[in-house]
């Protein structure tokens, strides 16, 4: 039979060596000053043990719709079992579930009603829609060693064609879907961005591959005197007219197609904003387009850079390792944290670098410079 007795494992520092110690766990889960620490340190690692499931089962609540239908009114698990064509026990087994990641509450042996948490949820918008796509992402994680190594044909790669792809390769249909996930998500990004950045003073801001308008059409309604131009890929730009039509933008909007890797940046912004835009390209492409954005700028014109950005020496989940590996998945790209964005503003001449401290680094962390005088 297989020896599955644990192997000693070598380890440094008193401190771990006594956490990898099972004599040392045994003894701590019963003295009573130790008790806590050892439970709540066993859940969190029971929690990132079994991270996936807990996501798959707020995939299988999205994929029913079961969030919007048990928001309209609580449900039994017959209810949804029939809608679905599922057995009723495994529903129950979903929504208990459900309960248990905090989506769901329990409102009277077996009726299920939306937690606050859960109603959240259905307030971000687009949040459904990533939620709905992570299961290409996830595909491409399942070997995540392979995929470290480069071995992985990943199917991301193909679902954000731009990323590669010069102007005339991007379908508009398929243009349209990506824009749309982009700008459904973008309500957040923007709040957080000019909670800390202020256009006061700006004439007239370029958003350069500002997708379908969507960061405009908020900065538009916060600066009602604000000029705008939007810089995108011809497929992507497109369909702005939509977006900044409905924001009451259109008018003082001026979109211009064309591709930063081909063309200069028009000038006669001065602040030229780049909202999740760096963290798709390679260090060559983006130091390039630092120092166009640079050269189209006046004297006195500022950068506005926008984007998950990493913990640097302090990772963070969101961005250190969902953003991190999401690039990877990519097969372009990466996630760089403030300062690593601010030394390549730095090197092509901006001066003023402000990093502020992000509400929400999971959402968005900001960097902004000016061009000297
Ligand atoms: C009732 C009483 C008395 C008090 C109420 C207390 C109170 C204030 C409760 C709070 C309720 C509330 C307002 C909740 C708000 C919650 C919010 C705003 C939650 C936001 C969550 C946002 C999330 C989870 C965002 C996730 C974003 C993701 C996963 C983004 C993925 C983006 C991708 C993959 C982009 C890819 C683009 C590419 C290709 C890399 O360029
Ligand atoms: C992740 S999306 C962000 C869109 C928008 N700024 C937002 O945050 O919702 C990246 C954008 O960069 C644009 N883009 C990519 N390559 C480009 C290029 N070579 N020239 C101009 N825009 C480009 C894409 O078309 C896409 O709209």
């Amino acid at each position: 039979m297989k020896d599955i007795t644990p192997r000693r494992v070598k380890v440094s520092g008193w401190r771990n060596r006594l956490a990898a110690s099972r004599r040392f766990q045994r003894w701590a889960a019963r003295f009573p000053l130790t008790r806590r620490i050892t439970r709540n340190e066993g859940e969190q690692l029971f929690d990132l043990v079994s991270g996936f499931v807990y996501s798959q089962v707020l995939q299988a609540l999205v994929q029913l719709d079961a969030l919007k239908d048990i928001a309209a009114k609580p449900v039994t698990p017959d209810d949804l079992a029939k809608k679905h064509e599922i057995d009723p026990a495994r529903m129950r087994v979903l929504l208990h579930a459900g309960v248990s990641v905090g989506l769901l509450k329990l409102k009277k042996p077996d009726r299920y009603a939306l937690t606050q948490r859960g109603a959240s949820l259905l307030g971000v918008p687009g949040l459904e829609a990533l939620i709905r796509h992570h299961s290409v992402f996830y595909r491409d994680l399942q070997d995540p060693v392979a995929l470290l190594r480069g071995d992985v044909e990943t199917e991301l790669s193909e679902f954000w064609p731009y990323v590669f792809e010069g102007p005339s390769a991007l379908p508009e249909d398929v243009a349209h879907t990506y824009s749309n996930l982009m700008a459904d998500s973008q309500g957040l990004i923007a709040e957080d961005t000019l909670r800390f950045v202020s256009l006061k003073n700006v004439k007239r801001l370029m958003d350069v591959g500002g997708g379908s308008g969507a960061f405009l059409a908020v900065a538009g309604k916060a600066y009602p005197n604000l000029q705008m131009a939007l810089f995108d890929l011809p497929a992507v730009t497109s369909q702005a007219k939509d977006v900044l039509k409905a924001a009451k933008v259109w008018d003082r909007t001026e979109v211009i197609a064309g591709s930063f890797r081909k063309n200069d940046l028009p000038e006669g912004a001065d602040a030229i904003s780049l909202v999740r835009v760096l963290y798709d390209h390679e260090d060559g492409t983006v130091k390039k387009l630092l120092a166009d954005v640079y050269a189209a700028l006046p004297p006195g014109g500022r950068i506005i850079i926008s984007e998950p950005m990493s913990g640097g020496q302090a990772p963070l989940r969101a961005t250190d390792a969902y953003f991190a590996f999401y690039c990877m998945a990519m097969q372009t790209g990466q996630v760089r944290s403030s300062d690593k964005i601010a030394k390549f503003c730095e090197n092509v001449g901006f001066i003023g670098i402000e990093k502020p401290k992000p509400f929400r680094p999971y959402v968005t962390s900001v960097v902004s410079a000016v061009k000297p005088i």
